[in-house]
Order: structure tokens, then C-alpha cells, then sequence
């Protein structure tokens, strides 16, 4: 555990930065600093390592005061990612990675070895090893970063804005395998944003700041949604809080209605030909949906993303339910099989909006 014991952080000009903090911050877990610029995230980051030092308080780690830890040895246990990865521009994509190994005293033979089996760790290509960062694309640099960040097998990893400077497809793509390859190693990852959203996606707990450093909560990302302590995290939070507060409600209260389907090539079933159904191939896999007076072909099928599996949240079935002609979300099993659908009336009685709003 990461420990903050009423940490305060004045700037020699006076200002408050960070005032009588109190955090504990569990290990093998994603934390995340959230708030407005100027609210104390990065210096609260940085006082973990010691880049700050506190004006007063205490940062204990797994029970040490991190004060008493030589800072050589201290740095060295703990990664650093910033924004545009910080690379040293004159070193090729390997040397960047080598380096911590390297100021260790690691052999350069073994360290090159090891630099490239991370490369392959963060998803980038051998042949970029030669390369240097002004050759490679911003997603590839921040990917270097944490290779670099990783090399020194840290315990902890702290980092600052990571993704901010990419573009979204990239960023989300970064987060996806970022987090995934965190808990992976177990690694205790501290990380900023500004961005309410990457810290519900990426956060196990999310520290919500408030100005002057000051902790307004400290919950999980379901809890900061549905629950916001005070009325300035709902404002933070924002309007569609109850929307994304669905991707944390399961499926436990949902009862889907029994659908009709036909399959492919099947003979025309008799009822109103508006009607929808759901259209399968000859091994029952739901194509999508059709109107009944429709010819039962493969390309007679719409919506083919319109379906649910047991377990997904409530935020995936109202994009289904939000997505599919019909107005209504196939429910199907691990075969893709439907089992039923469900419409906003199936939704709200299993409690959408109560809930969630
Ligand atoms: N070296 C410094 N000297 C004086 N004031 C500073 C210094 N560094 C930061 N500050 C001030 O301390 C406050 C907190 O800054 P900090 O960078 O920690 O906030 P932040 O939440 O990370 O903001 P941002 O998201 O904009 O980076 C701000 O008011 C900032 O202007």
C-alpha cells in the first residue's frame, strides 16, 4: 500500500498545491488521480517518487517512509510514463529501453535481450528497434515509454497523462492493452487524467481532486458514477453519469421475451407480415432481424450487432437495444442461438432508470 498521511505540498511562491492529503492506495491495482487542471494530480503523482518533495506529511510505502528510502533506490523501483513519452530523441527505440538495465549495471548483452522481449511485450514490431523516436508515430512512442518504464521491472508505475496526446482510436487502443498488460504483472499503477472517462475505463479506484489538492472522493469508478459524494464531483462527473453508470449494471435483472425466428430458406411463417423476426442461419445463429413478409435470405438480415450475451452490463445492451431496426436487442447464447429479446420496456423494468439515472 501507498500511503499519504496529511501530505501538503506549498510551492516556494506560495501556492497550495496540495493540501493534508490522506490516500491509501492498494498495490497489484489501477489508481487514478482525476480532476480539473491545477488541482494538485501531478505533484501528488510526483511526491510518490520523490521528483517533489512534501512540505509535510508523510508518504509511507508497504509501511517505510518513503523519505527514508535512498531516492537512487527509490526511482528504480518505480516507472515513470509521461505525456509524449519523454524519449531521449539521439538513442534508437532499443538504447531508450535499455537504459534503467543499463545505469543498473546490467550487461548490455542481456539488457539489449531483455529490451527486445518487452518491445514484443508492448506490441511493437523488432524491426523498430533501430529506430529513433522522431521515426515513429505518437502511439508508437508512448509504447517505447512504457517498455522503457517496464524494463527496470518496477512494482510501481506512475503515470502522468499517458494517453492525452493521442489520437482517440489510438488512445483507446493504448488503454485497452495497457491496463490488460498492468494486471498482468500485478504492477501498482498510479495514473493522472483530466479525462473523466479514461478513468472509469482504466481506474480500479478513482481519486476524484478538487482544487488546492484537496481529495473530494476516493471510491470505485461505479461508486464515483452512481454515487457522487458531494455536488462538485457530479458537476466533474457530468450530465451523462447515469449512462455511463450502466457499463457497471449487470444483466442479473433482465427478463427477456420469447422471439420467433425463422432460418434461411425456411418456408413463410403465417402472422402480421410487419411483424419483426429474427432471422437464423441452418445452424440457428442469429443473422439479425427481419420483417416476416421479408424473402429469408442472408441478405434480408439487419442488425446483426443487435445482440446480448449472459453477463453482459447494461450500457452493452441499451447500445444493442439503441442499435437494432426493431427497437429491440436479441438475447443469445454462447452459439449466438436466440434465447429472446429485450426492448427499453424489458430494460426499465429491470430497473434502468431507478437505478441509474
Ligand atoms: N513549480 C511550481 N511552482 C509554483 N506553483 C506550481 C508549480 N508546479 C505546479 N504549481 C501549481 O500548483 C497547482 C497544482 O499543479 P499540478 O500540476 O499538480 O496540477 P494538475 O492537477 O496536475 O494540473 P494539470 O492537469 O493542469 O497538469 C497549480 O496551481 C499549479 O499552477
Amino acid at each position: 500500500m501507498i500511503e499519504f498521511r496529511n501530505v501538503e505540498k506549498r510551492y516556494p511562491d506560495g501556492t497550495l498545491a496540495v493540501e493534508r492529503l490522506n490516500l491509501e492506495i492498494p498495490f497489484g491495482k489501477t489508481t487514478v488521480f482525476v480532476g480539473p487542471s491545477g488541482c494538485g494530480k501531478t505533484t501528488s503523482l510526483r511526491m510518490i517518487n520523490r521528483m517533489i518533495a512534501p512540505s509535510s506529511g508523510q508518504i509511507m510505502i508497504d509501511g517505510t517512509d518513503a523519505a527514508q528510502i535512498n531516492t537512487g533506490e527509490l526511482r528504480r523501483s518505480i516507472g515513470y510514463v509521461i505525456q509524449n513519452a519523454g524519449l531521449f530523441p539521439h538513442r534508437t527505440v532499443l538504447q531508450n529501453i535499455m537504459t534503467v538495465p543499463r545505469l543498473n549495471g546490467v550487461p548490455k548483452a542481456q539488457a539489449a535481450e531483455r529490451a527486445r522481449l518487452l518491445m514484443h511485450t508492448v506490441g511493437l514490431d523488432e524491426s523498430f528497434a533501430n529506430k529513433f523516436p522522431t521515426q515513429l508515430s505518437g502511439g508508437q512512442q508512448q509504447r517505447v515509454g512504457v517498455a522503457r518504464a517496464l524494463a527496470a521491472e518496477p512494482s510501481v508505475l506512475l503515470m502522468d497523462e499517458p494517453f492525452s496526446a493521442l489520437d482517440p482510436i489510438v488512445r483507446t487502443e493504448l488503454q485497452d492493452e495497457f491496463m490488460r498488460l498492468g494486471a498482468e504483472l500485478g504492477t501498482t499503477i498510479v495514473f493522472v487524467t483530466h479525462d473523466i472517462d479514461e478513468a472509469v475505463k482504466v481506474g480500479d479506484r478513482i481519486a476524484v481532486f478538487a482544487k488546492g489538492g484537496q481529495l473530494a472522493q476516493f471510491d470505485t469508478p461505479a461508486k464515483i458514477l452512481t454515487q457522487p459524494a458531494n455536488q462538485f464531483v457530479a458537476d466533474f462527473v457530468g450530465r451523462d453519469r447515469g449512462y455511463r453508470g450502466l457499463s457497471f449494471a449487470g444483466d442479473a435483472a433482465l427478463v427477456a421475451t420469447p422471439v420467433t425466428s425463422v432460418r434461411v430458406d425456411d418456408a413463410p411463417t403465417p402472422g402480421n407480415p410487419r411483424d419483426w423476426v429474427v432471422l437464423c442461419d441452418a445452424a440457428d445463429r442469429t443473422l439479425g432481424w427481419m420483417r416476416r413478409e421479408d424473402p429469408p435470405r442472408f441478405e434480408s438480415a439487419y442488425g446483426s450487432a443487435a445482440v446480448y450475451r449472459n453477463g453482459d452490463s447494461m450500457r452493452v445492451i441499451l447500445d444493442a437495444v439503441l442499435m437494432s431496426p426493431s427497437g429491440r436487442a436479441v438475447h443469445v447464447d454462447e452459439a449466438r442461438r436466440p434465447l429472446g429479446s429485450v426492448g427499453i420496456e424489458e430494460l426499465v423494468a429491470a430497473g434502468l432508470t431507478r437505478a441509474h439515472a
